[in-house]
């Protein structure tokens, strides 16, 4: 029997990382034949990607991860944009790949390099791929209504020849194959809707298309309709995979254990379904004056809370925020004194035990893809804050299209992807109205919810709809099981 090895380049932050290994580990987990080296690349220091590769590593002896070496920011150059900062990896990851291949065609009992998969960000690196001859695929970490979107906006950019900034803070609707109701023109992603970020999301669309597949981080049950949209053979095959979710993160548990017993306990002090939980994803924070009136808005509402608080980074940086060190600091006068038993702030969550917890009835989430099926998988239903990136996107896709959450806000758009005219402050009583309606949520949405929890456990069973799909993916990439 032929084994056959996938060669990994994620983009090596958490929120892109944890769903890509997932996979990973699914794909040698249902084919004894495959093995997976994962090429990482060293843009940023977070130490959790450091703990949580070493903690997959010990437990997987079919994944394997090598370090690229770190390549210093030549000083002359101004900073550097994301998806340059990657491809400028290329000469390195050429390297590693060069040793693959010939370590695989130096010896019958090496496994043949089957293909590399490559997250979004990473398509500069198909160039790689086709020098050595090798298929590329790609593993799409958010929703298949965000692929469809950017599908959608590179037709309009590159055959209609529209010019997509023209419908900036226009009321234009537009109708997508991908979306059942018309999406309005204000919740596209910021970098669709300016001249300099837009060819950086287009690059990606097109460069999809060179591909052999692409894998996304969903299930049919909840996407059907944009999955469908994929059928007409104008793309390349789409394999609905998901929810892939780091369920136990035993790095994160360990380095900080203590902290976490801490919430659990707190946690375990509340009743049923009673507390709020806020989290604004990996890099979402606020500022002064919206903290506090996120938190008068807690407050009034009445309700508990558990609220991971960060630092807003410089701006402009896309790194992970960093907790405070005197949440007092920021909050209104007397706010931790007067919810002292009702509320609980925090720094960075333990977000899959929290939201795992029968004490945690809502969540109010940017609506990155990942914090949407993880509130999913426990059954918890969320209100919509998006920031950045395709947030506003997803939340209306949460709301509009699946029914699965309510509202906050839909277009409000972070500080550091506003062009400065958007920074309106969301006033207390508008979070204190989100808020009791989440958690107030008559007892049909909820169970809405609950349901399709169920459903989205059962596609990954062994005889669910995406186990299906990745063997399917793994059939076109190495052929029948013997
Ligand atoms: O305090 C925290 C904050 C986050 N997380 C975890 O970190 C991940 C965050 O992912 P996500 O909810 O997708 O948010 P972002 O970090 O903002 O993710 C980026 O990547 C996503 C997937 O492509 C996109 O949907 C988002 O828009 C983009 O910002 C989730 O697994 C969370 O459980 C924690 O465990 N604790």
């Amino acid at each position: 029997m032929k084994k056959a090895e996938l060669i990994f380049i994620p983009t090596p932050g958490m929120s892109h990382l944890v769903s890509t290994v997932e996979v990973a580990k699914l794909l040698v987990d249902r084919d004894e034949r495959l093995s997976i080296t994962f090429l990482i690349m060293k843009l940023h220091f977070d130490p959790k990607v450091d703990r949580f590769i070493d903690s997959v590593s010990t437990a997987c002896n079919r994944i394997r991860f090598i370090h690229l070496s770190k390549l210093e920011p030549d000083p002359n150059q101004p900073k550097k944009l994301f998806v340059s900062m990657i491809e400028a990896q290329k000469p390195s990851v050429k390297e590693e790949v060069s040793t693959l291949v010939s370590l695989s065609e130096s010896s019958p009992s090496s496994p043949t390099i089957a293909g590399i998969v490559l997250d979004m960000f990473c398509t500069s690196m198909i160039d790689v791929a086709n020098e050595f001859g090798l298929p590329s695929y790609i593993f799409l970490t958010s929703s298949a209504a965000s692929l469809g979107l950017q599908f959608y906006v590179q037709t309009l950019h590159d055959e209609q020849k529209v010019d997509l900034t023209e419908f900036k803070g226009s009321d234009t609707e537009l109708v997508m194959p991908c979306l059942v109701n018309p999406l309005p023109a204000k919740l596209l992603p910021s970098v669709m809707l300016n001249k300099e970020w837009l060819p950086i999301l287009i690059s990606p669309a097109r460069r999809f298309r060179e591909t052999k597949g692409i894998m996304v981080n969903t299930f049919e049950e909840l996407e059907s309709h944009a999955i469908n949209s994929f059928s007409n053979g104008n793309t390349p095959p789409v394999y609905p995979v998901g929810p892939m979710l780091s369920l136990y993160r035993d790095g994160d548990r360990d380095a900080e254990s203590d902290k976490f017993k801490d919430i659990r306990q707190w946690l375990d002090n509340q009743p049923l379904s009673s507390v709020v939980y806020l989290c604004f994803g990996s890099v979402g924070s606020f500022g002064v004056d919206q903290v506090k009136e996120i938190a008068c808005g807690l407050e009034q509402s009445g309700h508990r809370f558990l609220w991971s608080l960060r630092q807003p980074q410089p701006k402009g940086q896309m790194e992970p925020s960093s907790d405070y060190t005197n949440p007092q600091d920021v909050l209104p006068e007397g706010f931790l004194d007067r919810t002292a038993k009702t509320g609980k702030i925090i720094g960075w969550a333990p977000q899959i035990d929290i939201l795992g917890h029968p004490s945690v009835g809502g969540f109010v989430s940017h609506c990155g893809w990942n914090s949407i099926l993880e509130s999913i998988w426990f059954g918890v239903p969320i209100a919509t804050w998006p920031l950045y990136a395709e947030q506003q996107f997803n939340a209306f896709t949460l709301i509009v299209e699946l029914g699965l959450g309510v509202e906050i806000k839909m277009d409000y758009r972070g500080d550091f992807q506003s062009d400065g005219d958007e920074n309106i402050i969301v006033s207390a009583g508008e979070i204190e109205r989100g808020v009791r309606c989440l958690m107030e949520l008559d007892n049909e949405k909820r169970e809405r919810v609950k349901e399709m929890s169920g459903k989205s456990r059962k596609a990954l069973e062994n005889d669910g709809t995406s186990s299906s799909w990745l063997d399917r993916f793994i059939h076109d990439v190495v052929g029948h099981k013997p």
